[in-house]
């Protein structure tokens, strides 16, 4: 309920004033339904359309005396008039609410979509680490579409409960012990159904509990698309969907099953009701034909209300552990929130270092529960426009320790400096962030055309300054033949791109940024020697000029480093000169050589 009332401020907040406009709008609009349906047969009675003892019903006989009192004749055409006047009005003004209504949701929606976007692009790196994507498209998609749905729900049960305290006033009005004995029914039966309440929120509970695991299934299975086809995998992927399918279903039909005996007990109770009344009024009461017509207009206006409500109780259960499971997200996200107010690449201040990045002492672990450090007692120097290696096993923790340079993690113990200073300021980690180039050892690109996809970093750049780009990453030439060039739309994820021409354009896209970092994590593994050569002829020309960290497992690529870091189980085993650590013949550096020389024909070994 805690989730619900913290969504309901945020509806508030987001909707001012309107949401009070539309409150008022639904006092109206239910105040003359209510006139207009209680007073038509009551008015007929007065112009005497009707055998009604107007007489027996004091609001009417009040309204007789003012009617005579401004000397007004009650005829059939006027009063019909006036009923077509009120009804008319009313739908109309209902028309204006239902519109207003889609406003204040849809705004509410937005805000609330925008919030949780933003507060996941801002969240830390570390907060990724710790979930599951498919965990966000389910908030973002499922969650996101149930609080929605949960929070009209509200406003339609608030315009309800509205428009029954109105109807109830008015058929008080018109008859203060039915309308009790009605009130009283209604009371009775909701206590009643809590249960139905107890079991919805049930069910709403595996509601998130599937389809959070039919989001993480779909898009770990499409994801793996090509391990499935090549292992013919279908089978056993067909018969989980089936499965989790089924239970689905299973439980949208025990919501409509919980929902509709809610439903059939209250129409049920009705019929009871009414014969009851009936009963009471005709044998025992005797009352007047007039007062039995209002019986049944009052008990026929308010019962369905009544059920109304109930059934938005139900739904409104159902959907509220969306509202809980977006919320916890929501604050997750806030809590390890970073880089507060950064704009789009480029932007804001960058740092050109003078000194280096340095990690003093550093250790670091992904899981803190576990003894297992994916860094430890790292001290390590990367000079700022030298060219530092860092080689190693897999698994060594050359990547993490990447991470932990760029401000993405930060160390358990020990300090990670720029310049000296100790990298903890938002200020520093944004400048820092901003003055990066970094190509991932998995490359990400957009379905987007390859324009939009390195304008991406540089928005501004022109066409000369992309080519350039490309020239550096050795993708001229293939760019060139593409039948649309720069223009050309390069599938999702770069899907219409081999695995060597997608780095290269990812490193062309980190070198249009002009950083005064280039950090690249693997970001030749996929290209034959020949592209390999001019990359690392690019590299060359760029050294002195900014500060370039590699990580590569082949070894020719760092040939030309001024420092290589060797990584051993989360610990740097040795840290020199290329030359000085190949020719250290018990180092593990010069292991590596030559488990790779063994590799590579002879011609090919570095040196
Ligand atoms: N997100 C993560 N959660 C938990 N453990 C992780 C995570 N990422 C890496 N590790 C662990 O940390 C250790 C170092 O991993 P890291 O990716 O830094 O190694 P690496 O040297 O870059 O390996 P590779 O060359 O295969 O990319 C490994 O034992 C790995 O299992």
């Amino acid at each position: 309920m805690k989730d619900l009332f913290h969504y309901v401020h945020k509806l508030r907040k987001a909707s001012g004033w309107r949401l009070y406009m539309n409150m008022a709008m639904t006092i109206a609009i239910s105040s003359l339904d209510g006139i207009g349906i209680y007073l038509i047969v009551p008015l007929l009675g007065i112009i005497g359309a009707l055998q009604i003892d107007t007489d027996a019903i004091s609001l009417l006989s009040g309204l007789e005396t003012f009617a005579e009192g401004l000397s007004i004749e009650l005829s059939l055409p006027l009063v019909l008039g006036l009923y077509v006047l009120i009804v008319g009005g009313q739908a109309l003004l209902q028309r204006f609410q239902t519109v207003q209504n889609t406003r204040i949701l849809q705004r509410y929606v937005r805000t609330l979509r925008m919030e949780m976007y933003g507060g996941l692009l801002r969240a830390k790196w570390e907060f990724f680490l710790r979930k599951r994507k498919s965990d966000f498209h389910h908030v973002m998609v499922n969650e996101l579409g149930r609080v929605s749905y949960g929070t009209s729900l509200l406003l339609q049960m608030a315009t309800g409960i509205l428009f029954t305290v109105i109807q109830i006033g008015l058929a008080f009005f018109l008859s203060p012990l039915l309308t009790l004995v009605v009130i009283g029914s209604g009371a009775l039966l909701a206590v009643f159904s809590r249960k139905f309440v107890r079991k919805a929120g049930r069910i709403g509970d595996k509601t998130t509990e599937l389809s959070q695991s039919f989001m993480a299934g779909i898009s770990d299975h499409f994801n793996g698309i090509k391990d499935i086809k090549s292992n013919r995998l279908e089978n056993s992927h067909l018969s989980w969907f089936d499965n989790l399918s089924r239970e689905l279903e299973s439980n949208v039909v025990g919501f409509i099953k919980v929902n509709s005996l809610s439903q059939f007990t209250y129409k049920a109770a009705s019929i009871v009701l009414i014969a009851g009344f009936v009963y009471l009024a005709l044998e025992v009461l005797h009352t007047p034909a007039e007062q039995l017509l209002l019986i049944v207009l009052i008990f026929s206006r308010l019962w369905p209300r009544f059920i109304g409500i109930q059934s938005n109780i139900e739904q409104l259960a159902s959907s509220l552990p969306a509202f809980k499971a977006m919320r916890k997200l929501q604050e997750e996200a806030d809590r390890d929130r970073e880089l507060e107010g950064s704009g789009s690449p480029g932007e804001g201040e960058r740092c050109l270092p003078v000194d280096g990045i340095e990690c003093r002492r550093v250790y670091y672990r992904y899981d803190t529960s576990e003894p297992a450090y994916a860094l430890r007692d790292i001290n390590v120097k990367i000079p700022a426009n030298r060219m530092t290696a860092i080689v190693g096993k897999s698994g060594a923790g050359k990547s993490t320790l990447i991470d932990m340079l760029m401000g993405l993690i930060k160390p358990e113990r020990g300090e990670v400096l720029l310049d000296g200073a100790v990298l903890s300021e938002e200020r520093q980690l944004r400048s820092l962030r901003s003055s990066i180039g970094y190509v991932a050892q998995d490359p990400f690109l957009f379905n987007a055309s390859l324009r939009d996809n390195l304008k991406l970093v540089a928005p501004q750049a022109k066409d000369d300054e992309l080519w350039e780009a490309l020239k550096f990453s050795a993708s001229e030439k293939f760019v060139r033949k593409l039948p649309q060039g720069l223009d050309t739309v390069i599938g999702d994820r770069g899907i219409r791109l081999s695995g060597g021409e997608r780095q290269r354009i990812v490193l062309a896209r980190a070198i249009l940024k002009r950083p005064s970092i280039l950090v690249l994590d693997e970001a030749t593994s996929a290209l034959d020697s020949e592209n390999e050569r001019l990359i690392q002829e690019a590299l060359e020309r760029l050294k002195g000029k900014l500060t370039i960290i590699v990580i590569a497992h082949r070894l020719s690529t760092i040939r030309h480093a001024d420092q290589v870091i060797v990584m051993d189980q989360g610990e740097i085993i040795q840290q020199g000169g290329y030359q000085q650590l190949s020719q250290e013949t018990k180092g593990k550096f010069r292991q590596l050589l030559n488990y790779q020389s063994e590799a590579v024909p002879a011609g090919d070994e570095m040196a």
